[in-house]
């Protein structure tokens, strides 16, 4: 996994602008929005519901073209899709007619490329999914099939994985356990992430910055670090610290719908 020149941000966010073409004219997605992603950096995207978290992670995959502005990968633009990047989306999207080795082998055949079955059957292992290999989709729980979606991403090996409220489906206690897991892969192999949630305390518990993006056309309205030690074990995440910090976002969402305003870092009080 590249990490790039050390000043280089793994992905740069420069003014993107995304303006959607409807019926009844363009429609402003984005309006100038910028963000630096660090290599092996966390950072979560919150906002208001329809801000842009959406447009803005797919116009990160290069899947989406944007308007004006453009993203950089290791300091180069990206356009069109790039094997570096990863996608994890709220659904799992497994084939219902593949089994779970078919459905993770399936980007390797359509790149025609031989997979790293000692990676795949080490990715398997790592979230609990070793022997489900000749399940179907339909025989696997909400939680297991987002598990083979993120050991489907992370068998490309890719140097940044975009999670787009992957689980924003799951029941609270296997979304804890699912976040848990990401910190774990992450503790293991550090990859940078870039995650989307409406959960501040999804996006407190994983990231090293969470961003809050100003209502729509959206722009980065502020950006907090998050200061906790890892691994962030239920005692860290009851702390004073982390409930000033998620009442802080919570008041920027709710008081932010209104303006985009310039972007201000943050530092919430560390844990001691
Ligand atoms: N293909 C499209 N054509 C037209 N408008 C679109 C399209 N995709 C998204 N939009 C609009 O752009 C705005 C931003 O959408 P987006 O899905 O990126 O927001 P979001 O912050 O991810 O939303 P949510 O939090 O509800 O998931 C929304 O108002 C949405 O309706």
């Amino acid at each position: 996994m590249t990490a790039g020149h050390a000043s280089t941000p793994k992905l740069a966010v420069r003014a993107a602008t995304k303006a959607y073409s409807t019926a009844s004219g363009d429609f402003l997605a984005l309006d100038r929005c910028s963000l630096d992603v660090k290599a092996n950096e966390i950072v979560s995207i919150v906002g208001p519901s329809g801000c842009g978290k959406t447009t803005l992670l797919w116009s990160m995959s290069g899947l989406h073209k944007l308007t004006g502005g453009e993203i950089l990968l290791d300091g180069k633009p990206v356009a069109g899709a790039r094997p570096e990047i990863g996608i994890v989306f709220q659904e799992a999207n497994l084939l219902p007619w593949r089994n779970l080795a078919a459905n993770i082998n399936f980007p390797f055949e359509i790149k025609g490329e031989k997979p790293d079955k000692m990676w795949i059957d080490h990715l398997l292992q790592r979230v609990g999914l070793e022997g489900f290999n000749a399940k179907f989709p339909r025989e696997l729980s909400g939680g297991m099939q987002q598990r083979a979606a993120i050991v489907r991403a992370l068998s490309l090996k890719p140097s940044v994985l975009l999670m787009d409220e992957p689980f924003g489906a799951l029941d609270s206690f296997t979304r804890e356990e699912m976040n848990r897991l990401v910190e774990e892969i992450w503790l293991d192999t550090p990859t940078t992430i870039v995650f989307i949630t409406h959960s501040i305390e999804e996006a407190i518990f994983l990231s090293d910055r969470v961003v809050v993006m100003s209502a729509r056309p959206g722009r980065v309205a502020k950006e907090y670090d998050v200061p906790f030690p890892r691994p962030r074990s239920l005692e860290i995440m009851a702390t004073r610290e982390v409930f000033d910090l998620q009442n802080a976002i919570k008041m920027d969402i709710i008081g932010g719908r209104a303006s985009s305003q310039p972007a201000v870092v943050k530092t919430a009080a560390p844990v001691n």
